[in-house]
């Protein structure tokens, strides 16, 4: 290892249109946000595997040597990172006692960090110590499993030289190749949070900015008009595995019923592309942006008939809509967060009335920043004076 200590973030993500749908190969229109996922990497000599996840409260530690064991025919590279390994997987679910059926968060992120760290270091397993700081909410449909992963997987493969690190000065970021096989691995961890990932989510983390994701294809869409989004945190828990998995029974039951919606759900991806392409060339009238709620309200109904809606989405569809602003559930739903349009015009007082009704039924809510750049590394000196002291503490 050439580096001691190896500093990466990501960003969470809202889902404009296409949660659910793009898991069964529809379009979807996702966006970065401003709030990032944090992660260290120290390269030690203990002998020993450390990881530190403050967010979750979970602080582990592993002997080299009782691992070792695990990786007796691990082929978890091959298959062109498309399928997780199965063996290494129920292997590692022995090993750590966690049951094929379990969505517990702790579970979930030791597992993914154990999957890739064994997979990525096959060859000749290192000493490290790892720890993960995050300013997103842990399980609220921002994209926080997908953060973590992207910056695991980047983390990981720098500090075993799969990719530079650090850049150059004459490098703004990691080539083509390498951001390729960070969003390829994330999605393997993806795969063991997720269970059926689209994979938009890591797509998002890892290459930042406003995507079109269709089937693994992902296109950026680089001139789309900055939009004003409002961000509600409803704060009821859910997993996104039993959710994805409850949508796909629904559509094994009722195909002829289910495979329309979700046609549909792509369409209103589409036409909120064409809505966006117009403003951006002729300037956000009105009326576009009554095309734009429209599609919000009609999608949310969709989601609805998915069975992925909450009484708690219906609340803040109706406090939002009460001041003529239009929302809809973003990421898996079930609770979670939900996102409200805000037009440019939107009054100030307005929003604030809105925010303040909201947090009052019991939900966190703010204004957003979208359109934040995707994995990057870091050097200590660039990272605020908080986040590196959080990632010091262990
Ligand atoms: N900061 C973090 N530290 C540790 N694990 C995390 C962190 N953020 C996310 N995770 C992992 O991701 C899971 C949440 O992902 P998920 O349920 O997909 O929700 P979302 O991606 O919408 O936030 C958690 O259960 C945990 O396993
Ligand atoms: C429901 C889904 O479309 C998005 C899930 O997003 P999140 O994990 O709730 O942030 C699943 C997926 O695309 O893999
Ligand atoms: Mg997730």
């Amino acid at each position: 290892m050439q580096t001691r200590e190896f500093f990466v973030s990501g960003p969470g993500k809202v889902i404009l249109h296409g949660e659910h749908s793009v898991v069964h190969g529809k379009v979807a229109l996702a966006v970065s946000l401003n709030l990032r996922t944090f992660l260290r990497l120290q390269s030690t000599s203990s002998g020993e595997v450390h990881i530190n996840l403050p967010n979750i409260d979970t602080f582990l530690s592993w002997e080299i040597t009782a691992l070792q064991p695990l990786l007796a025919g691990c082929k978890a590279e091959q298959g062109g990172l498309k399928e997780l390994d199965a063996d290494l997987l129920k292997r590692l679910r022995e090993f750590t006692g966690i049951s094929e059926d379990s969505t517990d968060t702790r579970s979930m992120a030791v597992l993914a960090f154990l999957y890739m760290y064994l997979s990525v270091f096959a060859e000749s397993l290192a000493s490290i110590t790892v720890s993960v700081w995050s300013e997103l909410p842990t399980g609220a449909g921002l994209g926080s499993s997908a953060a973590y992963n992207v910056c695991l997987s980047a983390a990981l493969l720098s500090a075993r030289g799969n990719i530079s690190y650090p850049l150059t000065p004459q490098q703004e970021s990691a080539s083509k190749e390498e951001m390729e096989l960070i969003n390829r691995w994330a999605f393997m961890g993806e795969k063991i949070i997720h269970g059926n990932p689209s994979g938009v989510d890591n797509a998002v983390g890892t290459w930042g900015g406003f995507l079109r994701y269709h089937a693994g294809n992902i296109t950026p869409l680089s001139w789309v008009p900055i939009l004003r989004i409002l961000l509600t945190n409803t704060k009821v828990p859910r997993s996104p595995k039993v959710l994805v998995s409850a949508v796909k029974d629904k559509i094994n039951k009722f195909p002829s019923v289910m495979k329309p919606v979700l046609e549909s759900v792509s369409a209103v991806s589409c036409a909120c592309e064409q809505t966006l392409t117009e403003m951006a060339a002729h300037g956000p009238s009105a009326e576009l942006y009554n095309i734009l709620e429209e599609l919000i309200d009609i999608n949310q109904h969709h989601l609805n008939v998915m069975g992925v809606g909450h009484s708690s989405l219906d609340t803040l569809c109706r406090v939002t809509l009460a001041r003529g602003l239009h929302s809809k559930l973003t990421g898996a739903g079930g609770g979670g967060c939900g996102i409200t349009l805000l037009r440019p015009e939107t009054d100030t007082s307005v929003i604030q009335r809105t925010v303040e009704e909201l947090k009052a039924c019991g939900f966190d809510c703010w204004e957003t920043s979208i359109g934040a750049p995707g994995v990057q590394q870091h050097s200590s000196a660039a990272l605020s004076q908080d986040i590196l002291k959080i990632l010091h503490s262990y």
